[in-house]
């Protein structure tokens, strides 16, 4: 049985998400979340983001010992690392697919090369 959580039409997920993001952007901060740290600002948005990067360090460690349960938590952490991400993304009126856009330009080119290519 697939259990995979339906979006509107079946789009894929990042697209749902920034739909969501750019229409709770202009809610109420006390009913949206997302509208919060909007309201709150850059500074704030980067403080969360900033948290959930560690709490995915951390929980990746405890993902090491290898209990399902660890290791669904390190997915959840980096779900909210990557919620938060996108949020700081769209704060500066950017979005997920130019991040999909910038990582799909250097299919074919590999990490060893990029850096040692790279003019100082
Ligand atoms: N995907 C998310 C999402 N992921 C995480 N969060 C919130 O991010 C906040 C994280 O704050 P905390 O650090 O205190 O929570 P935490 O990290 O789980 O707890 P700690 O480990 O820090 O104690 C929580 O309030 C989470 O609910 C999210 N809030 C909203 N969304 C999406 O955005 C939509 C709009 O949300 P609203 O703007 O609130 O309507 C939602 O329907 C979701 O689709």
């Amino acid at each position: 049985m697939d259990t995979t959580p339906s979006t509107p039409n079946n789009a894929p997920v990042l697209d749902t998400l920034a739909e969501v993001l750019q229409q709770r952007r202009h809610a109420s901060p006390d009913d949206s979340y997302v509208a919060s740290l909007h309201y709150k600002g850059l500074n704030k948005i980067l403080e969360k983001l900033g948290e959930e990067a560690t709490e995915t360090l951390l929980a990746a460690k405890d993902a090491e010992q290898g209990s399902e349960a660890a290791r669904q938590a390190l997915v959840a952490e980096t779900a909210d690392l990557w919620f938060h991400s996108l949020v700081m993304l769209s704060h500066l009126d950017l979005d997920h697919q130019d991040v999909l856009d910038e990582l799909a330009r250097r299919f074919g080119i590999s990490g060893h090369d990029e850096k040692a290519a790279r003019t100082p």
